[in-house]
């Protein structure tokens, strides 16, 4: 994957305490936790709704979004986004475990 994540998420951390005049992201977090949710819920309405319309440069700019306001609110709980890339990881470890199990059984 490239960096773009982890260097959003870096400059995301940085801008937190900026002055909210001058940066969404210092703006936001201070509207608090709840709002920043709300964000996210809406960006992510907005990107079901952008694909449900089969629009897909509306999916990917409101993906964009999602993925923003999804690193300020995963910030806002001191997450790094490392974590949620560890849990997908484990998961395929934990399929691919599944996976294995199934063929053996097949083959017996
Ligand atoms: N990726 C983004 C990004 N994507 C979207 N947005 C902002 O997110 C807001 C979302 O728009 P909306 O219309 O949904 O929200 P709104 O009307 O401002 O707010 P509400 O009244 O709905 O709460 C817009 O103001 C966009 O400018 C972003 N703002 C900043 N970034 C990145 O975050 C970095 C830090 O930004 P600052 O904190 O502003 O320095 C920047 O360098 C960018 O890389």
């Amino acid at each position: 994957m490239r960096s773009t994540l982890s260097d959003l998420e870096k400059t995301i951390h940085q801008r937190r305490t900026a002055d909210p005049g001058q940066s969404y992201v210092a703006k936001l977090t201070g509207r608090g936790r709840a709002k920043i949710a709300q964000k996210v819920g809406e960006e992510a309405v907005e990107a079901v709704i952008a694909a449900m319309a089969a629009d897909r440069e509306g999916l990917i700019g409101e993906s964009a979004d999602l993925l923003f306001h999804l690193l300020i609110l995963l910030a806002d709980l001191d997450v790094p986004f490392d974590a949620v890339l560890d849990e997908l990881d484990r998961r395929e470890g934990v399929s691919g475990i599944a996976e294995k199990a199934a063929r053996a059984s097949d083959q017996a």
